[in-house]
């Protein structure tokens, strides 16, 4: 059943959104691409607010937890071809940790304690968000887990890493806030990643493993196996403003393709897919998904212009359309752009604008998708004309461009890649390229499949 959850006005203001790169104004791509390096998450606060918003209103209305059914394993070619990665490429390669399979055997919680019950009781444990105030070398779980750092902090949990003193390994214990929404949410997660890792019993499939489960001073904690550093930290430290290099993308590539072929084989949207949700081990030659908290069955695909992360949202999404696994190969192929330039592809600073770049880039939306828009009419007059909704920079007054982008691509995507090429094998960049297009194709019944990307020439270097 689909639902629809249309966008107020305040929501779509397009002058009261944040600018989402420290400090730099995005007026369109005339301005410098801002860099991946510099892009923060959590300063892009009222956007993803409202996307948990709507995220977890879903998971208050579909509450009753299903225990989801394995479906058949299904193998084919593509799975056993990059079974082993060429870590030759990455420098200082480290063992990959092994997970430890879960057998069905992730111990549930049973329902909250008193604190997580009665949502008015506050307590010294948490701030007034709801999050643990996590002390460093604190232990948790009567002992087990000794925190070592914090590892992030998003709109559900914080996520720290701690030493576990029972299996002698690192692992990241994902702390969800207290409070029942959230609750719920991390229970949905949890759901989620046990059903993938039941259908992945060798770990091959590149999507995070969860450990097991317990409860804290009303907090529900996941654990999950410890990995280094998200591919946003990877860029920051060792590809600013540069990106990184082509081989060590094409291994990245693998990897993300198997996991998204597993996801879809398991009926999982991500619908959060970009370089701060994708994990890398110590060595940095292993990546996993990672984040499975706006991920969801592909047939509850209610619709919203707030689902996935703005810049790495697909335009079907912000148009209103059905969608499917689609989604998450457009926010691949603007990760795959991000990683091999330093450069966030489509930096738009709300939907509208999301729109203007994408058009910019890749040309119009073919008119068949926009008349099947729920949210059209928002963004486009009834001659089918873009209408940009930008600020005045004389007045600063709320302005309204009519534009018809017909025939007009300004900057294309194979000059935008070529712009950082450094000096690599011209038929791998063209092959990338080629690559980025298919996964970046505006309709989304002809973008490529994770099986058809496992067999392109850029990923099979043929
Ligand atoms: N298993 C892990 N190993 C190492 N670091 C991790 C692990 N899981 C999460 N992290 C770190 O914590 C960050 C936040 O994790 P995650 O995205 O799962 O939390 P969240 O609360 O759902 O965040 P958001 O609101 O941004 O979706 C990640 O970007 C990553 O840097």
């Amino acid at each position: 059943m689909q639902r629809s959850l249309e966008p107020t006005p305040e929501l779509e203001d397009f002058a009261l959104e944040v600018s989402d790169i420290r400090g730099k104004r995005e007026e369109g791509v005339a301005q410098a691409e801002p860099s991946a390096a510099d892009y923060d998450p959590m300063f892009d606060r009222q956007d993803e607010a409202k996307r948990h918003e709507i995220q977890l209103e879903a998971v208050c209305q579909n509450a009753e937890l299903q225990q989801q059914q394995q479906p058949p394993e299904q193998e084919d070619e593509v799975d056993d071809m990059f079974a082993d990665v060429d870590d030759d490429m990455f420098a200082d390669p480290a063992p990959v940790p092994k997970a430890r399979p879960i057998n069905g055997a992730i111990p549930v919680l049973q329902k909250s304690t008193k604190a997580h019950d009665d949502a008015n009781l506050t307590s010294n444990w948490d701030d007034e968000e709801g999050y643990y105030r996590v002390i460093i070398g604190e232990m948790l779980d009567d002992g087990r887990y000794h925190i070592q750092a914090n590892l992030g902090k998003g709109m559900f949990s914080s996520v720290v890493k701690a030493f576990d003193s029972v299996e002698k390994r690192d692992v990241a214990i994902k702390i969800i806030r207290n409070n029942e929404i959230m609750y719920k949410a991390g229970m949905k997660e949890m759901g989620i990643v046990k059903k993938l890792n039941l259908s992945d019993p060798d770990d091959k499939k590149h999507l995070i493993r969860l450990l097991r489960s317990f409860e804290f001073r009303g907090h529900l904690c996941l654990v999950f196996e410890g990995l280094s550093k998200n591919l946003r930290e990877v860029l920051k430290r060792f590809g600013r403003d540069a990106g990184i290099n082509i081989t060590a993308i094409r291994a990245y590539a693998q990897q993300i393709f198997l996991a998204l072929l597993h996801l879809r084989r398991t009926n999982v949207l991500h619908a959060d897919l970009k370089p701060d949700n994708i994990l890398v081990n110590e060595g940095r030659n292993m990546l996993k998904v990672c984040d499975l908290g706006s991920a969801s069955d592909v047939s509850e695909n209610a619709i919203t212009p707030y689902l996935a992360s703005r810049f790495y949202r697909a335009p079907e999404l912000i148009l209103g359309l059905q969608y499917d696994f689609a989604v998450d190969m457009w926010s691949i192929g603007c990760t795959l752009f991000e990683l091999y330039t330093g450069r966030i592809l489509f930096p738009g600073s709300n939907n509208n604008q999301m729109l203007k770049i994408i058009m910019q880039s890749r040309g119009k939306i073919p008119h068949k998708l926009l008349r099947k828009g729920l949210f059209t009419p928002s963004h486009f007059d009834e001659q089918l004309n873009f209408l940009s909704r930008e600020t005045d920079t004389l007045t600063g007054k709320p302005v309204v461009k009519g534009m018809s982008f017909s025939g007009r691509i300004e900057r294309d995507l194979k000059s935008r890649v070529l712009e950082y090429a450094r000096g690599e094998d011209k038929g791998v960049v063209g092959a990338f390229v080629d690559l980025l297009d298919k996964c970046l194709n505006l309709n989304p019944e002809k973008r490529i499949t994770p099986a058809e990307a496992l067999r392109h020439p850029f990923i099979r270097g043929s």
